[in-house]
C-alpha cells in the first residue's frame, strides 16, 4: 500500500499533479507559495514527452494558480475541479460566484472578520485558513459543516488548516474524468499525485480508471503508492523526464 511508485510509460500513462503541498512546499501564506523553477522545467519537458498529457489539479482558483506556474502551458483544474483549461487554451474570465456560495458568503465573511480568519474566495468554493491558529480548528469545521448543511448545493471539504464549502458534484475525482474524456488525456492511464485529504478523491478515481495514486507525505491514504516530500517527487517527475526511451 505504501510502496515507492513504478515507473510510467509517457506513452500510456497521464499525470494528474496537485499544487501545494506537492509541487510546491506549504508556507504559512498561500501568495508565497512557489514551485522550484526545476520542477517547472521538469512538467514543461514531461508534457512534452506525454504529449499533453499532463494537468496541475488544484484546489486554488485558476485565476489564483496560474501566476505562480510562470507561463508553463499544461491543463489545468482549479477550484476542487470546477474549473477546467485544457493545455493551449487561452484563460477566460473569472466566473461568478455560483449561486449556493452566494448565499453562504456573508455568514462565512462575518465568521473571518470575528475571529481574525484568512477567507479566500473562488469560482466553486470559500475558504478559511487557520493556519497558525490550530485551537480553532474544531469550530472552523463545525461552523463550515453547517453552513454547508443550511444551503443546498454545497458540500464541507476540510484540507490542510483550510476549510471549505464547495459545489456539491465537483471534486478532482471529477476532474480526472472530465480530463480523461478529451484528448490529450483519453485512452491513458491517470497516476494522480497529491499530499491532502482533498487529494483522495482523486486517487479513488486514478484507481477506477486502471491508474493509481501517490502520496505525497506520512498520512493515512488510499493510494497505492507513496513519496516523502515535495523535493522527493521532483527527483521522481524528474528521472522520468530525462530517462530514456524504452
Ligand atoms: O489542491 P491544492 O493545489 O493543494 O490546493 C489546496 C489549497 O492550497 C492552498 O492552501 C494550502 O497551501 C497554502 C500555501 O502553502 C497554506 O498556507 C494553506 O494552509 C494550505 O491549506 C490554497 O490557499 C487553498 O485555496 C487550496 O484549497
Amino acid at each position: 500500500m505504501t510502496d515507492h511508485p513504478p515507473t510510467i510509460d509517457p506513452a500510456r500513462h497521464a499525470l494528474f499533479l496537485d499544487f501545494d503541498g506537492t509541487l510546491a512546499p506549504i508556507v504559512a501564506r498561500p501568495e508565497d507559495a512557489r514551485m522550484p523553477p526545476q520542477t517547472r522545467a521538469t512538467l514543461g519537458a514531461l508534457a512534452r514527452r506525454m504529449d499533453g498529457a499532463v494537468a496541475i489539479v488544484s484546489g486554488r482558483a485558476l485565476a489564483d494558480l496560474e501566476p505562480l506556474l510562470d507561463g508553463l502551458d499544461v491543463a489545468l483544474s482549479g477550484s476542487h475541479g470546477h474549473e477546467i483549461r485544457m493545455p493551449g487554451e487561452e484563460t477566460g474570465e473569472v466566473p461568478p460566484l455560483a449561486e449556493p456560495l452566494r448565499a453562504a458568503l456573508g455568514h462565512l465573511e462575518s465568521l473571518a472578520r470575528s475571529q481574525n480568519l484568512r477567507l479566500e474566495v473562488k469560482p466553486g468554493a470559500i475558504t478559511l485558513h487557520y493556519r497558525g491558529m490550530p485551537h480553532l480548528e474544531d469550530m472552523v469545521r463545525d461552523e463550515v459543516r453547517e453552513t454547508a448543511e443550511a444551503h443546498a448545493g454545497l458540500k464541507p471539504m476540510h484540507g490542510n488548516m483550510v476549510s471549505e464549502v464547495v459545489l456539491d458534484g465537483v471534486g478532482k475525482g471529477a476532474a480526472l474524468r472530465t480530463f480523461l474524456s478529451h484528448a490529450p488525456f483519453a485512452g491513458r492511464r491517470p497516476v494522480m499525485i497529491g499530499d491532502d485529504v482533498t487529494d483522495e478523491d482523486g486517487f479513488r478515481a486514478a484507481h477506477a480508471l486502471g491508474g493509481f495514486g501517490i502520496k505525497i507525505g506520512v498520512a493515512e491514504t488510499e493510494a497505492a503508492f507513496r513519496l516523502g516530500d515535495v523535493p522527493a517527487l521532483a527527483d521522481w517527475l524528474s528521472a522520468l523526464a530525462t530517462r530514456s526511451p524504452g
